[in-house]
């Protein structure tokens, strides 16, 4: 504490700055140093730029090839001067690309997020949370007592959870869209053919199951969601088990089960709750895979902490957990052992599997 006391006086001193901008050798880091605490500074305003760009129309046009600023104007809705105002800011942060004249393209942010559709959707659906975030000391000292926009779109969140068929479409709607990605990571990092069957506990619309049944032909496929959830799938491949996992006993059989993007849904006590029942499902040495963005995460802490912390902090419920806090509830609720294995985008999603 001392040492880190001695270095943030040193960080903080005018002087110790001075002689770093002066300094050919320290320039460098303190260039870099400064740049992010800018981006900090600024970061709510790039993604209001961000936001601009796919609301507008913008992006989605680039992706089909260059425009001119004319163009994009009329789609935008824009007059030329808030146009171009658009279009320079948005290239300074890579989302387009000026080419020449009034010409412009996708820059690499751009490229990267056209084909992206969960990453539009997540942009899009961000406006719940600047809006739940416009205030974010009242929010936090709100103790999550109060509902909020994120509360009420994620309907099985807060205190007055209630079933609404229309909200249960909207969120499924979007955690499908964002899906891809993570079934992607979860096949490559984990090989289902050692199971015979699976139960993906939580599965929403069967989108992550669709990918895991397209690559593992043999496997049995069953979904456990909530009613207002599992009544908008249609009858194929997939067992569908409508229930809660806080009040109905999860379906026996299936020697994997996996929870995807749910466990940091929930506070530590009905998370708990969830890992016991599926503890109950699962013969001994069945297996449990947990797949979701973890906090403490190397090279990925501020979407762990920052980032999921406040927006499940705003949607009234859960926390994200670090490993080690995930494997010692795991051990709580009856599990004999677990790993975390290695995802090659642990932004996307980390990996945990425990054995029953
Ligand atoms: C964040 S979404 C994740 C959906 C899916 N696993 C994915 O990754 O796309 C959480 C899912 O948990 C389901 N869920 C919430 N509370 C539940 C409960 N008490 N019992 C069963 N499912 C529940 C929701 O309906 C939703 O489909």
């Amino acid at each position: 504490m001392r040492l880190l006391g001695w270095r943030n006086r040193i960080l903080g001193s005018a002087r110790f700055q001075r002689h770093a901008a002066e300094n050919p050798l320290l320039r460098p880091i303190a260039r870099r140093r400064a740049g992010a605490l800018f981006d900090l500074v600024a970061g709510f305003t790039y993604s209001q730029v961000l936001l601009c760009t796919v609301e507008s129309g913008c992006v989605q046009r680039l992706g089909e090839g260059p425009a001119d600023a004319d163009e994009l104007a009329r789609l935008a809705g824009l007059s030329p001067d808030a146009t171009l105002r658009l279009l320079r800011a948005a290239a300074a942060i890579g989302i387009v690309e000026h080419v020449a004249g009034d010409w412009w393209m996708l820059g690499r942010h751009g490229a990267a997020l056209h084909g992206n559709a969960g990453a539009l959707a997540m942009i899009r659906h961000h406006t719940l949370l600047y809006a739940d975030l416009a205030d974010p000391l009242a929010l936090l000292r709100a103790d999550r007592a109060r509902p909020t926009a994120l509360s009420h779109f994620w309907s099985y969140a807060g205190r007055a959870a209630e079933a609404d068929p229309q909200r249960a479409g909207a969120y499924s709607q979007l955690m499908s869209a964002s899906q891809a990605p993570v079934a992607q990571e979860v096949l490559a990092a984990y090989d289902l053919s050692r199971h015979a069957s699976l139960l993906d506990v939580g599965g929403g619309q069967g989108t992550f199951l669709e990918a895991v049944g397209a690559a593992h032909p043999a496997l049995r496929l069953g979904l456990f969601d909530l009613p207002e959830v599992t009544a908008r799938l249609e009858a194929g491949r997939v067992a569908v088990h409508p229930g809660s996992f806080f009040e109905d006993a999860l379906p026996r059989g299936y020697d994997c089960i996996s929870l995807v993007r749910i466990l940091h849904d929930h506070d530590d006590g009905p998370a708990l709750e969830i890992l016991r029942n599926i503890r109950a499902a699962l013969e001994p040495g069945g297996t449990l895979l947990i797949a979701e963005p973890m906090a403490d995460t190397p090279g990925a802490e501020a979407m762990g902490d920052a980032y999921f912390g406040f927006y499940l902090w705003a949607m009234g419920q859960g926390r994200p957990r670090t490993a080690k806090e995930i494997r010692s509830m795991l051990r709580d609720a009856g599990f004999v052992r677990s790993r975390r294995i290695a995802a090659r985008q642990p932004i996307i999603t980390s990996l945990m599997v425990a054995v029953a």
